[in-house]
């Protein structure tokens, strides 16, 4: 099987973990797509959406699937999304796709946390793919040495093509740090949440995954955490 279509079979079965009559939050990525487009086909049992980013919100709303803004919305009943990294014990790396901010919000208020992924996504440890910080631009420099002193490589993420930086949609800029080798990945976060500068990082393991669908050559296999 193809990557993608490990990622379709995830996506196909994160539907079971849909609350009819509910709010769904709704990820960002390759994988994420993937489950909007199977979401499509389900879209009148649920109540709508909320979005992880804006290009979600705009894949949603392609397909006539409401997106409500997080403020009017009280509970969120599951949340489901893609990562770049997860481990045996549900924390994961994400931010990939510079999403991490909003896709930790949207988490946070969510009953269930459902990460999909393909079986290239698990690891033992964390690090090998270079985690995201998102910083407010006029702390950038600071930050990255601050992030240099805890042992990796930081590096600022360009706008494909170019010498400028990449932006959020929130209007800030993200940082990859190169290099960790991230044993104590809850301990971790609450170092880089306390850097002043700081907007989010994409170590999610005080909050981490519920429920990991894992997309194997085998078939989907449920990892509960
Ligand atoms: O910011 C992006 C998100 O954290 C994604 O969930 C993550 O990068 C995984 O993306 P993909 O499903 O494309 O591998």
């Amino acid at each position: 099987m193809t990557q993608d279509e490990l990622k379709q079979a995830v996506a196909r079965a994160a539907i079971a973990y849909v609350v009819d009559g509910e709010i769904i939050g709704v990820g960002t990525g390759s994988t994420a797509n993937f489950f909007i487009d199977e979401l499509a086909t389900i879209k009148d049992r649920i109540k709508g959406t909320v979005a992880s980013s804006e290009a979600t919100a705009a894949r949603l709303r392609g397909h006539g699937i409401a997106v409500y803004d997080l403020n009017d919305v009280t509970e969120i009943a599951v949340y489901i999304d893609g990562a770049d990294e997860i481990t045996a014990s549900g924390a994961m790396i994400k931010g990939g796709g510079a999403a991490l901010t909003r896709e930790k919000i949207v988490a946070s208020v969510s009953r269930q946390f459902v990460c999909i992924a393909d079986g290239s996504k698990l690891v033992q440890t964390m690090g090998a793919f270079a985690l995201p910080v998102e910083v407010l631009p006029m702390a950038r420099a600071a930050v990255m040495r601050r992030l240099a002193a805890l042992g990796g490589q930081p590096r600022l993420r360009l706008k494909p093509g170019t010498e400028q930086a990449f932006i959020t949609d929130n209007g800030g800029e993200i940082i990859d740090v190169a290099g960790l080798t991230i044993s104590a990945p809850a301990g971790l976060e609450q170092q880089i949440n306390q850097i002043v500068g700081v907007i989010a990082v994409g170590l999610f393991a005080q909050r981490g995954a519920d429920v990991c669908l894992l997309g194997t050559s085998e078939g989907v296999k449920t990892l509960t955490f």
